[in-house]
Formats: structure tokens, C-alpha cells, sequence
């Protein structure tokens, strides 16, 4: 594709000058300057720390055809002797994240109009609910691809996430990829960071489920009202063309089906609602009682435990009820789903092991309080949890997740989860203040010992629950990332613990 016929897409943009660049053929597109090949379009975006446009230079120096950036960089670039003297082409957008969507779709051929888009928010519950989509649309014979947290699937194909949602390039190059493999529908976790930077800009929605809006993420949201905005995004007329499926059981739900303009489908685990459950009996087995959706009612059964993944399932069934799944099918074919890596995951060795291990990525206060929650019915004996709170993120939520911890476990092992460049003692310390005096927490900041002291100590009939990290392999600590998997640890804590078979 041409420049010139790939910037004809992008509103906002500056009167072109006559220049030669523009009958170039675009070969690619990057937002990093450090990356950039020759014949590539450089899209310098405005960050945290920098403007990505004010590194034009650079990506025309490793053979950028053109740079778009801010009129901030524009202004600079424009003034800057290098630029009088080479004279590339350099062009401003008023709105750069705009015009980076509307030029990663034109490049990729528009692909998101061709795929049934399901895109799922909430603090919590978006990686469950996904994978819980995907497997109803398998058993339905619609090829989906997934987009999150985990990986990036369809059939055939698997590959690690950089991020829960993509950046726009990525994203629109990956649906164009889905769509040559056969996917009919794309299954999106959609983060609050994704839609405040707009990475989902100009992408139609099928569906949007809000699972849910509890504290995260302060550290980069003003506060609630602002990380809700973002969320509420999704639900906007801008982006969603069908159906909202909203937990009416949140607060920040319910605000949102007041504000809805869309068609709403509302759940509930508490109150009638358009998909709720009667007569539920909650156990270490998992979920069961009566379902009611739009489309009827039936007797259901799932393995998954704790009423926060009955919010999942609903969730679900909604999602797979308006894409015209049988509602039989989706129900008798839901207890045989496996769970998600890191999710609930139970640590198991052999039948000589006395107490019950389980890894979870709950790592917000609301999670980690569900988790433990959940998690009780079945410990017949103490609930030992070990958990940290990863570095450079919401400092806030420490203290609460301390006291959540103190409350509902009861033996505490403090230790660190993803520090990053802040020193581990520091959150340490700041998870320690939300304890109450009365309780004593252990404090180990080496997560492996964290992990090897809880297992060695347990008693018969005790549970170690280990939060925070789930499918994550790795620890962050400063800039480098070391290998480190909880499920390991504990396996290898075991072997310690339990004799073989
Ligand atoms: C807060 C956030 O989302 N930050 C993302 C953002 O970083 P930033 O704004 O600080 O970028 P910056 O360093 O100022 O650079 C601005 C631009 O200049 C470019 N640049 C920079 C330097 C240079 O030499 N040349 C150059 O071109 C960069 O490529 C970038 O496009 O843009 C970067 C590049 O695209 C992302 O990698 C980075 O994600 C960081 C790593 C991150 O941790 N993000 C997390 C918080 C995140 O997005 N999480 C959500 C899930 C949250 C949930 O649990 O719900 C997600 O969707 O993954
Ligand atoms: N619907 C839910 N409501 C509250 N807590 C949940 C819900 N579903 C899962 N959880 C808890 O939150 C943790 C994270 O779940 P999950 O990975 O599905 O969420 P997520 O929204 O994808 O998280 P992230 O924003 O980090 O990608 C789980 O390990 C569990 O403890
Ligand atoms: N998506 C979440 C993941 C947190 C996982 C936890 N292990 C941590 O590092 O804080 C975030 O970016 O805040
Ligand atoms: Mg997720």
C-alpha cells in the first residue's frame, strides 16, 4: 500500500506536503523508533515517560519512509537543523492515538469488521471469562481466537502475551492473521490501560461483558471514577454495535445498565436477573442449581468453586447465548471445562500428600478476599496464605490486601511478587501496615523460601494458598526478569514434605 493512499484513512491530519515519500509502498509499521526497519512507517506516540515522536530521527535514520507524530514533536522536529537539511517527511496528527488506530486497520485490511468481536473488562474475572468463551464456541464449532493475559490462541497457534490487550499495530496484524486461519470470532480480554490509550480504537463489538470494578490500578487511573470511565468505554456507542452482558451484582454494573444505551443483558448470582441461578449449593465440588436465561431454564452443574466463577459462567452462557449457541450444548458441555492455568490451580504430587496447595493470580483485594473465601469450604484444617504485591503499581492497595489476608487466613507469609525497580523491603512493609497488631505475620522477602516454609510447616489437613502470580514463570526483580513458577516451587516444596508413592 501506498503512503499516500494509507494517510487518506487518518482524520486530523495536517495538509500533506509534495513529497516523494508518499508514493512510496509502506512495508510496515512501528511505534519504536529502536525497532524500526527500512521501508516502515514510524508512529511516534506520546507515553509516560516520553513522546515517541521527538525520536523521528532515529527511526528515519534505520529507513522510516515517514514519521507521524504529535504537533508537539512536529513543532520540534521542525525547528531542529537535521531536519532542515535532510527535509523527511515528518507529519503531524492532532490525535495520535486515532490516527494509530486508523492506520493499523487500513493497513491490515479493515480486519476487525470481519470477526465477531467479544470483548471483556472488569478488574477481575476477564481471563476466566475469556477462556470460558472460547471453550463454548469450540464445543459450538465457531473458530474463535483468544487475545489476553496467557497467550495469544486459535487453533494452530499459540503464542505468549506482551500484554492482556495489544497495542493496536499488533492487535489489528494478529486479527488479520485469525481471520486467515478460519476464526469467525475474537475473544478479547480488554484492559482499562488498553482503552484509555485507545490500543481498541475503531474496533466494533459484538458483545462487551463487565465482569466487575474494584480497586487496581491506581497508580495509573486519577482514581474510581476514572479507571470506571475508561471501562465504560467499551460499552459506548463508539465501540459496541451489539449486545452488553453487565454482573448486576456490582455496583459499578448497575451504574453502567443505567447508563447503557445499548441492548443489556444483566447476571446475577443474588437476585433474578435476564441469566441468574436458583436453588445454588456451593461446595469443594464446584457449583450447582437451577439456571434461568432468556432462552429458558435448566438444572447446572460446574467443577469451578466459589460464587466469583459462577459469575464467570453466567458471563458465559450470555456471551454464547447472543453469538446463537444451543443453551444445552453450553450446559452439558460446561463440567468438563479444565480451569486456567494459575487459576484455582490445585498442586498435587501424590496420594501421600497430607494438606492441599492451590496457586492463584488473585492480586487485587477484592480477588485475594474471593479467593480465600472460596478456598475455605474445603481446608478441613488452617489456611496459610503466602502473597506479595508486585512493585512500581498501585501502592494503595497493599495495606487492603494485608488486612484482607490477616482477616480471613489464619497464618500469613508476607513476600514479594513482581518488585520491579522498588525495593522489596519498602512493599514489604507497606502490605505489613494494613495487619492488625493482634496478628504476626511472617515476612520473607525470597519467594521461594516464602513458599518452602509455608508447605514445611503446614500441618496435616492445611491448605497453602499461594496468591499473586498464578501462570506467571517469572520474577521481576529491578529490570531483569528471572525464571520463577509458584507451581514449581511448590511441587519441589513437596517432594520435601511428602514421601514418594
Ligand atoms: C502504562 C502503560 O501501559 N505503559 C505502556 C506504554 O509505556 P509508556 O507510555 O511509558 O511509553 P514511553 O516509554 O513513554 O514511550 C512512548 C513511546 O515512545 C516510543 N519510543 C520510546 C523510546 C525510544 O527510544 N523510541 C521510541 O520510539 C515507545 O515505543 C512508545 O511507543 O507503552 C509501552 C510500549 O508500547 C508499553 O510497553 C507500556 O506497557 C508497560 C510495560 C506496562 O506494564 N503496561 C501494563 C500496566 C499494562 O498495559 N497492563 C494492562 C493490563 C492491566 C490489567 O491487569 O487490567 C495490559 O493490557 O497489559
Ligand atoms: N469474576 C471474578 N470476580 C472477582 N474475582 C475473580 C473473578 N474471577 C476470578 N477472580 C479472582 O481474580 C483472579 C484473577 O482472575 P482472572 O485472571 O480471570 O482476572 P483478570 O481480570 O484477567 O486479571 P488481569 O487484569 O490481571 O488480567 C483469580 O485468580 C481469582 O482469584
Ligand atoms: N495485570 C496486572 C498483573 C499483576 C500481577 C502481579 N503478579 C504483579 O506483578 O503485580 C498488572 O499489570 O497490574
Ligand atoms: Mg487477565
Amino acid at each position: 500500500m501506498q503512503l499516500i493512499d494509507l494517510l487518506a484513512q487518518v482524520p486530523g491530519i495536517e495538509a500533506l506536503p509534495d513529497h516523494s515519500a508518499l508514493s512510496a509502498e509502506v512495508k510496515g509499521l512501528t511505534t519504536n523508533s529502536l525497532v524500526c526497519q527500512p521501508g516502515d512507517l514510524f508512529i511516534g506516540m506520546p507515553g509516560t515517560r516520553v513522546d515517541g515522536g521527538d525520536f523521528w530521527q532515529s527511526a528515519i535514520a534505520s529507513g522510516a519512509i515517514a514519521a507521524i507524530v504529535s504537533p508537539q514533536a512536529a513543532a520540534k522536529a521542525i525547528s531542529d537543523p537535521a531536519f532542515k537539511s535532510q527535509t523527511p517527511l515528518v507529519i503531524s496528527a492532532t490525535d495520535m492515538t486515532q490516527a494509530c488506530a486508523a492506520i493499523a486497520a487500513a493497513f491490515y485490511d479493515f480486519p476487525a469488521s470481519k470477526l465477531k468481536l467479544v470483548g471483556v473488562t472488569g478488574t477481575n474475572g476477564k481471563t476466566t471469562t475469556t477462556h470460558l468463551i472460547e471453550f463454548l464456541l469450540e464445543k459450538g464449532q465457531q473458530p474463535a481466537a483468544l487475545f489476553g493475559t496467557l497467550y495469544t490462541r486459535w487453533q494452530g497457534f499459540q503464542q505468549i502475551a506482551l500484554h492482556t490487550t495489544p497495542f493496536a499495530i499488533d492487535l489489528q496484524r494478529q486479527f488479520a492473521a485469525a481471520i486467515a486461519a478460519g476464526c469467525q470470532v475474537g475473544v478479547m480480554e480488554v484492559s482499562s490501560h488498553a482503552l484509555a490509550q485507545g490500543r481498541v480504537r475503531g474496533c466494533p463489538f459484538e458483545v462487551s461483558v463487565f465482569t466487575n470494578l474494584t480497586q487496581d490500578h491506581l497508580d495509573f487511573h486519577k482514581d474510581m471514577d476514572d479507571y470506571f470511565a475508561a471501562k465504560a468505554l467499551l460499552f459506548s456507542a463508539d465501540y459496541l454495535k451489539g449486545r452488553a452482558v453487565i454482573n448486576l451484582d456490582d455496583p459499578y454494573g448497575q451504574r453502567l445498565i443505567e447508563q447503557s444505551v445499548q441492548q443489556v443483558w444483566s447476571y446475577s448470582t443474588q437476585q433474578p436477573a435476564d441469566l441468574w441461578m436458583s436453588d445454588l449449593t456451593y461446595g469443594a465440588d464446584g457449583v450447582s442449581g437451577m439456571l434461568h436465561t432468556p432462552q429458558g431454564d435448566m438444572s447446572f452443574r460446574s467443577p469451578l468453586v466459589g460464587q466469583f466463577n459462577l459469575e464467570n459462567l453466567l458471563a458465559a452462557i450470555a456471551v454464547g447465548l447472543h453469538l446463537e449457541l444451543d443453551l444445552e450444548l453450553m450446559v452439558n458441555a460446561l463440567p468438563k471445562f479444565k480451569g486456567v492455568p494459575g487459576r484455582m490451580e490445585q498442586v498435587h504430587i501424590n496420594s501421600r500428600q497430607d494438606i492441599s496447595v492451590i496457586v492463584d493470580y488473585a492480586h487485587t483485594p477484592d480477588s485475594l478476599e474471593n479467593m480465600l473465601k472460596a478456598a475455605r469450604p474445603f481446608i478441613a484444617g488452617q489456611m496459610i496464605c503466602v502473597f506479595g504485591c508486585g512493585g512500581d503499581r498501585d501502592r494503595t492497595k497493599r495495606p487492603l490486601m494485608g488486612n484482607i489476608a490477616a482477616t480471613l487466613a489464619d497464618r500469613v507469609i508476607v513476600t514479594s511478587d513482581n518488585p520491579r525497580t522498588e525495593d522489596p523491603v519498602r512493599i514489604l512493609e507497606d502490605v505489613v501496615a494494613g495487619i492488625p497488631a493482634s496478628v504476626q505475620p511472617i515476612v520473607l522477602s525470597d519467594r521461594a523460601t516464602a513458599i518452602r516454609t509455608a508447605i514445611l510447616q503446614a500441618n496435616p489437613g492445611d491448605g497453602v494458598l499461594i496468591a499473586g502470580k498464578g501462570h506467571e514463570d517469572y520474577q521481576i526483580l529491578g529490570t531483569e526478569k528471572i525464571h520463577f513458577d509458584d507451581r514449581e516451587q511448590a511441587r519441589s516444596a513437596l517432594t520435601k514434605r511428602v514421601a514418594p508413592d
